[in-house]
């Protein structure tokens, strides 16, 4: 029997219709999906995204009743002034349904009948939990549907808890057609269990299976879906209705992020308020497409919806700072009832995504402080380590005067100071000058980051004492996430201490500081008090092996101005530039670095995309990279600067396993042969209809 998506209502394809005529622009998220020829790029066949097909989307086929109105709202004429369309319910996006339901295959216009079944063949889909929910529960009616699943409410049938109302979703197992889709399941069951004891998260309380589905039990929220509120109020909040959400959406976001859980859908729909009332709390739901990943890790799978997915996860590499770039689509919507990155089909949100900067400058960015703009653009960075966490967010100047602000502890520190105790002491001399330069604001956060980890404020702190506050706040989700194991690479406090000066340097993010429009006087301060204590005399090969730069890297055409030549020490060049574990930001060549992937893709015609994954598992570190280099003349010196991990690294290519290199650097050699296949394959076009390099299935 066929099934899949055909069989259950999508709302997704759907928006109220009076938001789509308010611009005359009807065909936002319209049914017909037509996908605009230009948007997609055809004829150019874009490198972004080389696997999607430029035929209409293929699977919203089936349309469904309108979303409901929101609560109180009737039919309302609504006026949204925005530059764009006010927000509708969000897609996922094609290549995640694509993987996760293996259904969706480019130039397919529909699915053919019972080819999910044929799928899920020899799927395992026993998940070892209980099997009794109609013993235990009678469901009642339903009280929202997704793409995964639908919720009903159910009430508990004998015992203590007689008549107590909970939420049930139902997840068919029809549905689950791919290894994915299951594992995802129980990742959501996994993770749901393992987080605990939060106020704005769903309580979950059991999951049950049958034949035909996975239920997942858990507390009932009455209040409604955020969306419908947003869509109710015409869009707009004003700031301080938006702090009062943000806030609560920072304070999961922060926890999750702590437990070492990043959500990857966070969007309007997937917070609920718990009752009707104006006020009421805010629930994280629906963790289906969550993941698990440690301090160090990154994460390679293009998951999420379209409007709320952050530039790095378009790139394949990314972890729980995606996250909070939703969260700041979601304050950009809250704020002026439109969304920041829009466009007709989901490419062409994709190139807004990574390339286009939201406007500030309609209706009503004018008319808000500046504050609640500067808090937007540092969520909307398009550089992950350029973007605020969620507990920096909480103290930012929009929100840290809130009541109910308690900032939660953030793994960022712990990060951070893993790269400072492993620093040479001359770059630690220039973390410390950097440190001094910090203003009232900056400070802020660094003071709350240190108190948390200083319960007897004696001044210094152990590592004794950031276990203690890491224990305080650990749910089972740090087990999975080993948070735990992260600290051995503090090891080195070991028999020291720490004061809140040494602190500061060693928790201070030198690219959050780049993102700030004073980071030049910022730099040149430290610069002076770096001249006056710390610099000194530094050989230019001393400074390339600090850097980690490799005896084949010219290193004097690199490194050359960033020592003074009259003495021989640090220049303000050098002292800017100098990271040590950072070697990205080093300039080798002009014409040939890979410096920054929107400009390579902005550049180069007929770029080649190569993807770098890792050889042990899918969800480990990858990285994406253009290159132009049909000759395959790019050194693998280039490819190491932009590969933090190339140490892991396979290389895409037709034969995969062929190609797995293990735990060492790649030869150069090795590079090129890849480089050349992957170029034919590429240039002969088999892109588009090869599955043997269908990028999706990774
Ligand atoms: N605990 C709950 N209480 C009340 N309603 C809920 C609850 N959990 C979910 N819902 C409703 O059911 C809808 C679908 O749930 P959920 O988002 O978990 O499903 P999904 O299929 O994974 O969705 P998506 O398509 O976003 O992936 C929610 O948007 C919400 O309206
Ligand atoms: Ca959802
Ligand atoms: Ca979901």
């Amino acid at each position: 029997m066929g099934m899949g998506f055909n069989g259950l209502k999508n709302k997704d394809n759907h928006v109220p219709t009076e938001d789509n005529n308010v611009n005359g622009n009807g065909e936002e998220d319209s049914s017909n999906f037509e996908e605009k020829k230009e948007d997609l790029g055809v004829g150019k066949k874009s490198p972004f995204f080389p696997f999607y097909s430029p035929s209409p989307a293929y699977f919203f086929s089936k349309k469904s009743p309108a979303r409901s109105p929101a609560p109180g709202s009737g039919t309302p004429r609504r006026i949204f002034k925005g530059k764009f369309p006010p927000p509708s319910p969000a897609r996922h996006i094609r290549a995640l349904l694509a993987k996760r339901h293996g259904s969706v295959k480019p130039n397919e216009a529909t699915i053919p009948e019972g080819k999910e079944v044929e799928v899920g063949v020899g799927l395992d889909k026993n998940f070892g939990f209980s099997k009794n929910l109609y013993n235990k529960y009678e469901l009642g009616e339903e009280v929202g549907r997704g793409h995964f699943g639908y919720t009903c409410r159910a009430n508990f049938k004998k015992g203590e808890l007689k008549g107590q109302e909970v939420a049930v979703k139902v997840i068919p197992k029809a549905k689950m057609t791919t290894a994915i889709a299951i594992e995802d399941v129980r990742k959501e069951v996994k993770i749901l269990r393992a987080l605990t004891g939060h106020s704005n998260l769903i309580q979950f309380y059991d999951a049950y299976e049958d034949n035909d589905n996975v239920y997942i039990v858990m507390e009932l929220c009455e209040g409604g879906e955020l969306l419908d509120r947003i869509l109710s109020r015409g869009g707009k909040y004003t700031e301080d209705d938006a702090k009062t959400v943000i806030i609560q959406i920072l304070n999961v976001v922060a926890f999750c992020h702590l437990q070492g859980v990043v959500h990857r859908d966070l969007k309007p729909e997937n917070f609920l308020f718990t009752c009707k009332d104006e006020n009421s709390q805010l629930k994280a739901i629906d963790f289906g497409l969550s993941d698990f990943v440690k301090p160090d890790e990154r994460l390679n799978d293009i998951v999420g919806s379209a409007y709320y997915v952050a530039p790095e996860v378009l790139h394949r590499a990314y972890s729980t700072e995606a996250d909070v770039w939703s969260v700041g689509v979601i304050a950009y919507i809250l704020l002026c009832g439109s969304r920041p990155f829009w466009a007709r089909t989901e490419s062409g949100i994709f190139r807004a995504v990574v390339k286009a900067e939201p406007s500030y400058e309609e209706q009503p960015w004018p008319t808000l402080t500046s504050e609640a703009k500067d808090f937007v653009k540092r969520l909307l960075n398009k550089d992950p380590r350029k973007r605020m966490t969620a507990a920096q967010a909480m103290c930012h100047p929009w929100i840290k005067n809130s009541n109910d602000i308690k900032v939660p502890l953030d793994i960022l520190v712990f990060k951070l100071m893993k790269a400072y105790m492993r620093s040479s002491p001359l770059r630690k001399a220039a973390l410390r000058t950097l440190s001094k330069t910090l203003t009232v604001d900056e400070l802020f956060y660094l003071k709350e980051q240190f108190a948390l980890l200083e319960p007897n404020k004696s001044g210094t702190i152990s590592l004794d004492n950031i276990k203690a506050a890491l224990t305080k706040n650990a749910t089972d989700a740090m087990k999975e996430s080993l948070v735990y194991d992260f600290l051995a690479s503090l090891n080195a406090l070991q028999y020291r201490r720490m004061d809140f000066e040494e602190f500061c340097a060693s928790a201070l993010s030198v690219h959050q500081l780049e993102a700030l429009e004073r980071w030049e006087q910022h730099a040149r301060c430290a610069y002076e008090l770096f001249e006056k204590d710390g610099n000194r005399t530094i050989m230019i090969e001393e400074l390339a092996s600090e850097l980690g730069l490799s005896p084949s890297v010219p290193v004097h055409a690199v490194l050359h101005d960033w020592i003074r030549h009259t003495d021989g020490k640090l220049s303000f060049l050098g002292f800017v530039n100098y990271r040590e574990t950072e070697k990205r930001r080093i300039k080798c060549y002009q014409k040939t670095v890979l410096e920054d992937l929107h400009f390579l893709q902005n550049t180069f015609i007929g770029a080649v995309r190569l993807s770098l994954i890792s050889g042990s598992s899918n969800r480990k570190l990858a990285t994406s990279l253009v290159l132009d280099d049909p000759a395959g003349t790019i050194a693998l010196d280039h490819l190491r600067f932009h590969c933090e991990n190339l140490i892991d690294c396979v290389i895409a290519s037709e034969n995969i396993s062929r190609l797995v290199m293990g735990h060492s650097y790649l030869k150069s050699s090795d590079i090129l042969d890849n480089l050349v296949i992957f170029n034919c394959l590429v240039s002969s076009s088999v892109l588009y209809n090869r599955k043997s390099i269908d990028f999706l299935s990774w």
